[in-house]
């Protein structure tokens, strides 16, 4: 069963760790390393079911694999999933043990922060690894990715908003905001400060008040999020939120936010986002901006250069505009496109021979 499925994405190593010292049952999932070392963020979260958790890691995997390639970074798509409660469960050695797997690959996989996973837990996982972005900044790192990940939201947002309404200008645009977490919340921030008007929800109340106090936002109900009076929706909660049920309910011209997986069937939900002329910003391009800052440290961690990176975030999404008009496609798969084409293009470059340090000429062998 679990072959079956990792053979139809062609999916490379799944890993179970369990560690009955720490409390430790975690899942890394490698999905594919052609373009590189396989980097993904480390989520952790109370599923109800060890098969939710399997799930959950597949799909994450396989969409940093195409977020990581659309970015154009030379690296592949990997993802973890700890099975536990984040405010009970987490302990110095729960994230160390964590470490010595993420090191056991030996580099075929590195981690960072996902939700629920903090800049203090990947210090810990520093400790048994080299192989973490995103740890402190003490430690020459790019710190906590979600900044980033805001200010790429919002680029690729202002783009969306060209599509939609003829102007990438965001004041005066409504725009639903569903979870106010690290990312949303400084999502909310530079839609505040260019004159939007912000309608939140999340299911922790904290979260909605300090959006509510810093920026003016309007408050709803969870439920009532999709069928809010808006002009754009950034789910940036969880995934699998447009669906069968919620699109019908939506009044937005347009969806762009952080939330990984957010169409629960790609092909399905994306052709019915289109019947409706919902313009659509693929997830895994508008939340690029944190891989592509924690990705940074791989070349010795430059923030200026990381930045210009993700503002470029805007002409991937006009890219993706173009193809998905140009081949009559939703733009869910102009992006799979531009993200395949890539993988594809690399693995014939990687097939000319080049001499590199691990295959030396050996004189005398
Ligand atoms: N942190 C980062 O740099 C990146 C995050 N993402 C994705 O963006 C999303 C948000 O990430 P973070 O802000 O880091 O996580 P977070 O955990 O800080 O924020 C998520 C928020 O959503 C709320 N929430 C959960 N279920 C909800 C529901 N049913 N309705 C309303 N609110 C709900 C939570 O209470 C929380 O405040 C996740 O899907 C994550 O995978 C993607 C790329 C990078
Ligand atoms: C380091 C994270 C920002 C990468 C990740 O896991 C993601 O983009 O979802």
């Amino acid at each position: 069963m679990i072959f079956e499925r990792m053979e139809k994405n062609d999916y490379e190593q799944l890993v179970f760790c369990q560690d009955n010292a720490s409390g430790l049952k975690a899942i890394i999932c490698v999905h594919d390393t052609t373009l590189g070392p396989a980097l993904g963020g480390v989520r952790m979260w109370d599923y109800a079911t060890e098969e939710e958790a399997v799930d959950d890691v597949l799909r994450l995997a396989r969409g940093m694999t195409y977020k990581n390639a659309a970015a154009g970074l030379n690296l592949g798509g990997g993802k973890t999933v700890i099975i536990g409660d984040a405010s009970k469960d987490k302990s110095e050695a729960f994230f160390r043990s964590l470490g010595r797997y993420v090191n056991s690959l030996g580099g075929r996989y590195i981690t960072a922060e996902d939700v629920n996973t903090t800049e203090q837990d990947m210090d810990y996982i520093y400790q048994e690894t080299p192989f973490v972005c995103g740890v402190s900044e003490s430690y020459g790192s790019s710190g906590n990715p979600s900044p980033k990940t805001a200010y790429g939201v919002y680029m690729a947002m202002k783009r969306t908003a060209g599509e939609a309404f003829g102007s990438d200008s965001l004041e005066g645009r409504k725009v639903a905001v569903q979870g106010v977490g690290n990312v949303a919340y400084h999502l909310c921030r530079y839609l505040h400060e260019e004159g939007a008007h912000l309608i939140v929800t999340d299911i922790n109340q904290a979260s909605v008040d300090r959006a509510v106090n810093d920026f003016g936002a309007e408050s709803v109900a969870i439920e009532d999020i999709y069928s809010v009076d808006a002009d754009i929706f950034a789910p940036c909660a969880l995934g699998g939120i447009l669906n069968d049920e919620t699109i019908p309910a939506l009044k937005v011209k347009a969806i762009c936010g952080s939330a990984n997986n957010q169409l629960k069937d790609d092909d399905v939900h994306s052709r019915m986002l289109d019947e409706r002329n919902i313009v659509y910003a693929p997830d895994y391009v508008a939340n690029s901006g944190g891989v592509i800052n924690v990705a940074d440290e791989l070349e010795g961690y430059n923030s200026e250069r990381a930045t210009k990176k993700i503002k470029d975030i805007y002409y991937q999404m006009d890219k993706i505009f173009t193809i998905s008009k140009e081949k009559n496609i939703s733009t869910t798969e102009a992006a799979n496109h531009m993200a395949e084409d890539r993988i594809n293009q690399m693995m014939r470059v990687k097939s000319t021979f080049s001499l590199n340090e691990k295959n030396q000429f050996r004189r005398g062998i």
